[in-house]
C-alpha cells in the first residue's frame, strides 16, 4: 500500500539540495515581513511617536559607528536601508535560491524515476501483462510522474514557506496586540478544520476519477490495439457512445464533487477572511484611539493580517493542488511497489563476460507447476530432447504446451523438478545470458518501428546485411523484403501494419536465425496462416531442422509431421511420445487428432 512517505521519497536524491532551497524560500519570505515593519516604524517616526527599543538600539549602534548623532533624518535612513536590503538586493538572488532548485530537483527526481519506472516495465513478470493493458500502465505512470514533477516546486517551493510566512507573521502580531492575534487564531482554526474535511473529500473522490481516468484510457488504448475487429463489426458508434459515458461520468464527479467541493472551500475561507479583517480593522482601530498602540503599529497590523490572509487563498489552492495529484502520486507508487520477477536483478546487469554455448541438450526432469498453488498445469513431465532434435509438442489446447515452454524460457519456475541444458539446472544460469541463447517465434510477430533491418537485428545489433541476408533466405523473406521500397531499409510502421502476418512471420523466424541461437522454439507459428504462408514456413523450418535444437508448439498436425519426436501433452502430462508413423500406429490421442484434423471433423 503505498503512502504519503513514498511521496516523499521520490525526491530522495536530493535531501539536502532540498532543504536547503526550502529554507532559502522560506527565509525569502519570512524577511519579507521586515518591510511593514519598518514603514510602520517610519511612520512612527514621521508622527514623532516612539521607536521599538530593538530598532533603537540598533539606531544608537549605527550612530557611534558613523559618529552621527541620533536623528530623525539617522533614523530614516536606517529603515529606508533596511528596505533596501530585503527588496532590491535579495533580487538577483532570489530566483536561483528558489525557483532554479525547485525544478532542479523536480526535474532531476523525474529523470530518475522515469528511470525506474522503465526499469520496472522491463522486470515486471511477464503475466503482469496479461491482466494490465498498455493504456492503462502508460496512463498512470505519464500522470503519477508529472504530477510529482509540479508538486515539489509547489509544495516545497510555495506551500511550506508560505505556512511559514504566516507563522512569522502571527508572532509578529502576538509581540504587537495579543488580542488580534486571539482573533487571528480563531480565525485560521476555522478555515482549517474546514479545510481539511474538505480537502480529505477532495482527494477521495480524486482518487475515484483517477480509476475512471484509467479505465477510459485503457479502453481507448484497446481500441487502437483492435481497431480492426471494430471495424470489422462497424462497432465505432458504439464505442463512441461507450466511451461518452465514460467521459461524461468523469466529468460529473470532476465538476461536481471535486470542483464544487474546492469552490465551497474558497466561499468559506473568505468569508470568514473578511468577517475577521473587518473585526481586525475595529479592534485595531480601537486600541489605536485609545492610545494603546501607536499609529506606525497600526498600520502594520493592518498590513500583516490581510498579508496573512491574502496567503491563505494561495495556500488552499497549493493544498487543493497537491489533493487532486495525492491519489494519482499513489497509484504510480503502487505500480513501482508491484514485485518484479525474480530475475529482475540479473536482467538489467550490462553483462559482458563471455556468452554461453549450448549444444542444445534439454532434459525436463519430474517437472510440475501450477501459475497457482491449487491447480498444477504441468505434471511430473519428464522429457528429454537430444541436442539438433527436433521436437513437437501436440495436445488439446489448454494441455500446457505453452507452459512448458514458458518454464525452459525461465518465465516462471517449476515448483517441483529441474530443467537441464547441457546437464546444468537453468536455475543456476545468469538468465540472461541463458535467454540469449534461445529463441522464440510467436504466433504474432512483434515489429518495433524502425527500418526491416532494425527490426531484424534486434536480437544482435552488430549483425552485417550479409548476415541478415542470409538469415532471411533461410526464414524465405530475402526476396520479399528486397522488393520493398527501400529494401532492407523500408521503414515498417508502428506493430509492422505494412507487412502481411506471413511475411512477418518469416521476419520472425530470420530475426530468430540471426541470433543463431542452441535452442529455437516456434509457438504456433503457423497457426493464423493461410496454406501458401504456411508451406514457406514449413520449408523454412526444414532448412533449419538439424542446425539447431528446435521445439514446436502446433495444432495443425501437418507443421510437425517432420519432427524427430511428437511428444502429446494431455492434461498436463504427458500422454504419448514417439514419430508421426509410430504415433498413429499406436492409435492414442495423436491418431484420433491426426484423424479428426484430416477428415475435416470438429474437435470436441
Ligand atoms: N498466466 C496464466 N495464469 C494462470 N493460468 C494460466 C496462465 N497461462 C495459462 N494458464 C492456464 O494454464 C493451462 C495451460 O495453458 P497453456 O497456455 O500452457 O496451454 P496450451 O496447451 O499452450 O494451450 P493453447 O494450445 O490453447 O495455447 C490452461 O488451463 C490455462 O488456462
Amino acid at each position: 500500500m503505498a503512502k504519503l512517505k513514498d511521496i516523499v521519497n521520490y525526491f530522495r536524491d536530493d535531501w539536502n539540495l532540498s532543504l536547503f532551497s526550502i529554507a532559502a524560500s522560506s527565509i525569502y519570505e519570512i524577511v519579507d515581513l521586515v518591510v511593514p515593519y519598518a514603514i510602520g516604524q517610519i511612520l512612527n517616526v514621521l508622527s514623532n511617536q516612539p521607536l521599538d527599543k530593538p530598532l533603537e538600539g540598533a539606531i544608537a549602534i549605527v550612530s557611534q559607528l558613523t559618529n552621527y548623532p541620533v536623528s530623525k533624518p539617522l533614523s530614516l535612513g536606517v529603515l529606508l536601508g533596511l528596505v533596501f536590503l530585503v527588496t532590491v538586493v535579495r533580487a538577483p538572488t532570489q530566483p536561483w535560491l528558489t525557483s532554479w532548485f525547485h525544478w532542479d530537483i523536480a526535474l532531476r527526481a523525474r529523470r530518475e524515476n522515469s528511470k525506474l519506472a522503465i526499469e520496472k516495465i522491463l522486470t515486471l513478470p511477464i503475466e503482469f501483462y496479461d491482466v494490465n493493458n498498455p493504456g492503462r500502465i502508460a496512463g498512470r505512470l505519464g500522470r503519477g510522474i508529472s504530477n510529482h514533477t509540479w508538486t515539489y516546486p509547489e509544495i516545497g517551493g510555495q506551500l511550506i514557506p508560505k505556512l511559514l510566512r504566516v507563522l512569522g507573521i502571527f508572532v509578529f502580531i502576538v509581540v504587537i496586540e495579543w488580542r488580534i492575534a486571539v482573533l487571528y487564531l480563531i480565525s485560521f482554526f476555522l478555515i482549517l478544520t474546514f479545510s481539511l474535511r474538505k480537502l480529505q473529500e477532495i482527494i477521495r473522490h480524486e482518487g475515484l476519477l483517477d480509476k475512471y481516468m484509467e479505465n477510459t484510457e485503457s479502453r481507448t488504448s484497446e481500441l487502437i490495439t483492435n481497431i480492426k475487429t471494430v471495424k470489422a463489426f462497424a462497432t465505432e458508434a458504439r464505442e463512441l457512445n461507450r466511451q461518452k459515458r465514460r467521459l461524461d461520468r468523469e466529468l460529473k464527479l470532476v465538476d461536481y464533487r471535486v470542483h464544487k467541493d474546492y469552490v465551497i472551500l474558497l466561499t468559506w475561507q473568505k468569508t470568514v477572511i473578511q468577517f475577521c479583517v473587518f473585526a481586525i480593522l475595529g479592534l485595531t482601530l480601537a486600541a489605536t484611539v485609545g492610545g494603546e498602540i501607536s499609529l506606525g503599529h497600526f498600520v502594520m497590523t493592518l498590513t500583516l493580517s490581510s498579508m496573512a490572509y491574502s496567503e491563505l487563498e494561495p495556500i488552499s489552492t497549493l493544498a487543493e493542488g497537491f489533493s487532486r495529484r495525492y491519489s494519482s502520486m499513489l497509484r504510480y507508487h503502487e505500480f513501482m511497489q508491484e514485485s518484479t520477477g525474480y530475475d529482475a536483478a540479473t536482467l538489467l546487469e550490462d553483462d559482458k563476460s563471455q556468452a554461453y554455448k549450448f549444444t542444445g541438450k534439454v532434459e525436463f526432469s519430474h517437472v510440475s507447476f501450477g501459475y497457482d498453488a491449487n491447480r498444477k498445469v504441468l505434471q511430473d513431465i519428464n522429457l528429454l530432447i537430444e541436442p539438433y532434435q527436433t521436437v513437437a509438442l501436440v495436445g488439446r489446447s489448454g494441455s500446457g504446451k505453452s507452459t512448458l515452454v514458458k518454464l525452459l524460457l525461465r518465465y516462471f519456475e517449476p515448483q517441483d523438478g529441474q530443467i537441464l541444458i547441457d546437464g546444468e539446472d537453468i536455475r543456476t544460469l545468469n538468465v540472461g545470458k541463458y535467454r540469449r541463447r534461445l529463441a522464440i517465434v510467436h504466433q504474432e510477430v512483434d515489429v518495433f518501428n524502425g527500418t526491416v533491418m532494425d527490426n531484424l537485428t534486434y536480437g544482435r545489433p552488430e549483425a552485417t546485411l550479409e548476415q541478415v541476408r542470409e538469415a532471411c533466405k533461410i526464414a524465405r523473406v530475402d526476396e520479399v523484403v528486397q522488393h520493398l521500397p527501400q529494401g532492407y531499409y523500408t521503414v515498417v510502421g508502428e506493430r509492422g501494419v505494412r507487412l502481411s502476418g506471413g511475411q512477418r512471420q518469416r521476419l520472425g523466424i530470420a530475426r530468430a536465425l540471426l541470433v543463431e541461437p542452441d535452442v529455437l522454439i516456434f509457438d504456433e507459428a503457423t497457426s493464423s496462416l493461410d496454406y501458401e504462408s504456411e508451406r514457406s514456413i514449413q520449408l523454412a523450418m526444414r532448412s533449419i531442422q538439424g542446425t539447431c535444437t528446435t521445439i514446436i508448439i502446433a495444432h495443425r498436425l501437418s507443421t510437425v509431421r517432420e519432427a524427430d519426436k511428437i511428444v502429446v501433452l494431455d492434461k498436463g502430462r504427458i500422454a504419448e511420445v514417439g514419430s508421426h508413423e509410430e504415433l498413429l500406429l499406436h492409435e492414442g490421442i495423436y491418431s484420433r487428432l491426426h484423424s479428426l484434423q484430416e477428415t475435416g471433423e470438429l474437435l470436441d
